[in-house]
């Protein structure tokens, strides 16, 4: 067994995060290890966010951030405010400068505990959603599912976020929608070469929304920050909304400003639930004493 490392199990807005301390160590989080970790019931997680050492000059460390079916994930907005929340207890910082596989992030922990994300900036274009063929106009391309004369969801908006978004637009009330049935499908369609994370969304006001979200590789969540994000910028893109929303999520509120400047802020909590120590190559773990159930 390889030296065992420090996680706490944490969330975002419901989102279930697992904060993995791989400093100092070369070995990464294995696809096993992540798997295991979801099969058990008191670990079970949407993403874990594994901080290492940092790789480029100017950013403080790099998060290697898992799906829970093992798979790799560009970005995670409610996972990366778990970092910064864990990473300002242990130094005192306020601010940070993270580097994920899709670029450099700028996060600042507010005075009221609520922490902001810069999550870059969204690209439209079909390649780099990426969809499997040409769509000049990606604010609402052709993609329904249900009869074919009448589509349960249709013509969602696609935006990347660093990772694949889809946004299928409502009327009525999100919970009345079958996502745990029609996500799988929606996340594996072939337009979707790299999958896709999947969302239903109700605008409710011109700085409101509601969204669920079926995530690439985790399934149902209770909070996706990237999918708000996209959600959100799907919404001013298409004049639905303006570029300051308020997310209602099935596991809390959101807040999105897609600014001037073309970069994306995600603010929101993040909550410390308890800590141990985990194999990164097998997922087997250990509670820490101190917060022993
Ligand atoms: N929960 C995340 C997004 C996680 C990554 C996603 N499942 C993917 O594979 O792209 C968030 O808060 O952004």
């Amino acid at each position: 067994m390889a030296a065992t490392a420090p996680f706490a199990k944490m969330n975002g807005a419901g989102n279930e995060i697992i904060v993995a301390d791989m400093r100092g160590r070369a070995d990464r989080v294995t696809a096993a290890a992540a798997i295991a970790l979801n099969a058990d019931q008191a670990t079970r997680f949407d993403q874990i966010m594994a901080i290492h050492d940092a790789r480029t000059p100017g950013t403080g460390w790099f998060i290697d951030i898992l799906n829970s079916d093992g798979s790799g994930a560009q970005a995670c907005g409610n996972g990366t405010r778990c970092v910064v929340q864990a990473l300002g207890a242990e130094t005192g910082l306020k601010t940070f400068t993270l580097e994920t596989v899709a670029g450099i992030l700028n996060a600042v922990e507010h005075d009221d505990g609520l922490i902001s994300v810069d999550m870059g900036r969204p690209r439209f274009g079909w390649q780099d959603i990426p969809l499997a063929e040409e769509f000049r106009d990606t604010r609402m391309i052709e993609l329904q599912i249900g009869p074919i004369d009448a589509p349960v969801l249709h013509s969602p908006s696609v935006v990347s976020m660093g990772n694949p978004h889809a946004i299928f637009w409502v009327d009525g009330d999100v919970w009345s929608y079958d996502l745990d049935r029609f996500g799988p499908l929606l996340e594996n369609h072939p337009i979707f070469p790299e999958r896709a994370n999947i969302t239903i969304a109700e605008v409710t006001s011109r700085d409101s929304m509601v969204i669920r979200t079926w995530e690439r590789g985790a399934g149902l969540t209770k909070a996706c920050g990237s999918a708000a994000c996209a959600a959100a910028v799907a919404a001013a893109r298409t004049g639905r909304t303006d570029r300051r929303v308020a997310l209602t999520v099935p596991g809390g509120q959101l807040q999105v400003e897609w600014r001037a400047d073309d970069h994306v802020v995600l603010t929101g909590p993040a909550e410390w639930e308890f800590s141990g120590r985990f194999d990164p190559a097998s997922g087997a773990w250990q509670r820490d004493a101190e917060s022993a159930a």
